[in-house]
C-alpha cells in the first residue's frame, strides 16, 4: 500500500489527504559511505508516517534530508506538488516544516517558556528598526506570539513548570519542551526524531497521547522516527522500513509486520 487511495478516513475518524511530501529516488552519500540508496516514498496530508530500521540503516539522514539539513546527491523532493529547489533549513522550516532532535537541542539555561518561545522566530515580521518605529505593531504581534506559546504550554500541561529552567527538568519533560517549541512554529509537517528514546513507561505513554493528540487536534502531519517497535505500530498509519540504506518495506503496521525482509532485518539475517 505504497500510494493508496487519494483521500480517506482511518478507523478512529482521522481524515488522510493526498501526498504533502514525495521524496523520489534519494541517494545520499557521505564519502564512500552510501547512507541512503535510491528510497522513495510519500508523506500524506493528516498522517502519522514512521520511519524505522536497524541501527546505521539512515533513518536520521533521511529526516536531514526532509529538513534540509542534508543535500542528497541525486533524486528529489516535492512538497505539495512542487519541486523543492535545494533549500536552507530555516527556508524549510518557513515552508512549515518543524523538527525535534534526537539528542535535546534546548537551552538549558533559559526557562521553559523562553525556550518556547524561540520556535516563534519565523513568525516575528517586523525588525528591530520597525519594532522602534512602530512600537504599538510590535508589541502586538508579542502579544500574539505569548498567546500561542500559552496554548501550547496548557495543551501539553506543562504550566507547573513555565518558569523552570530547562537544565534542571527530568528528561522525559525536556522532551515535551522540545515538542513544544517545534510546534510553537505551527508547523504543517512535524519530524520527530526518537521522540522517546531513553523514556521510561509511563514517560512513553504520555508522548503517545501528545503525539496522537496534536496530529488529531491540529491535523499536524507527523513524520517519526522510534525504536520503540510497540509505539511505532500503535501510533503509525503508515511505516516505511530501511536497512543499510535501502528501503526494504512500506505500508501499513500490519503489512510491515509480515514483511519477511522487514522480519529478518530485525532478526539479523545475514546479508549477501
Ligand atoms: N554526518 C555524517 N558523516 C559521515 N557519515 C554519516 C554522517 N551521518 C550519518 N552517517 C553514516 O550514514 C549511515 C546512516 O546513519 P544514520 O544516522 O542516518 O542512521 P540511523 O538509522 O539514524 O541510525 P541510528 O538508529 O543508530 O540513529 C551510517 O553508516 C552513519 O555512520
Amino acid at each position: 500500500m505504497n500510494s493508496p487511495v487519494e483521500h480517506y478516513v482511518t478507523t478512529d475518524g482521522r481524515q488522510i489527504g493526498g501526498v504533502m511530501m514525495d521524496l523520489r529516488d534519494i541517494t545520499l552519500r557521505f564519502g564512500g559511505v552510501e547512507a541512503i540508496k535510491a528510497i522513495s516514498f510519500d508523506i500524506r496530508e493528516g498522517e502519522i508516517r514512521a520511519i524505522i530500521g536497524p541501527n546505521g540503516a539512515g533513518k536520521s539522514s533521511m529526516l536531514n534530508v526532509i529538513s534540509g539539513f542534508y543535500k542528497p546527491q541525486q533524486g528529489e523532493v516535492y512538497f505539495r506538488g512542487q519541486k523543492r529547489p535545494p533549500l536552507k533549513p530555516y527556508q524549510v522550516a518557513r515552508q512549515g516544516v518543524a523538527r525535534t532532535f534526537q539528542n535535546i537541542a534546548l537551552f538549558e539555561g533559559m526557562s521553559v517558556l523562553d525556550n518556547i518561545m524561540t520556535g516563534r522566530m519565523g513568525h516575528i515580521k517586523s525588525n528591530m528598526l520597525a519594532q522602534a518605529i512602530w512600537a504599538g505593531k510590535a508589541q502586538r504581534e508579542e502579544n500574539e506570539n505569548r498567546a500561542a506559546v500559552e496554548r501550547i504550554i496548557d495543551f501539553l500541561e506543562i504550566q507547573a513548570i513555565r518558569k523552570t529552567p530547562v537544565g534542571r527538568l527530568p528528561y522525559g519533560l525536556k522532551k515535551r519542551v522540545e515538542l513544544a517549541r517545534a510546534l510553537a512554529a505551527e508547523p504543517d509537517l512535524l519530524l520527530l526524531d526518537e521522540p522517546m528514546a531513553g523514556m521510561n513507561v509511563e514517560e512513553k505513554e504520555d508522548m503517545s497521547r501528545f503525539i496522537l493528540d496534536v496530529n488529531d487536534e491540529f491535523g499536524t502531519t507527523i513524520a517519526l522516527i522510534e525504536h520503540d517497535m510497540g509505539v511505532v505500530m500503535d501510533l503509525s498509519d503508515r511505516v516505511v522500513v530501511m536497512d543499510y540504506g535501502r528501503k526494504i518495506g512500506d505500508g501499513t503496521p500490519d503489512e510491515v509486520r509480515n514483511n519477511q525482509e522487514v522480519i529478518d532485518a530485525y532478526l539479523g539475517v545475514a546479508h549477501d
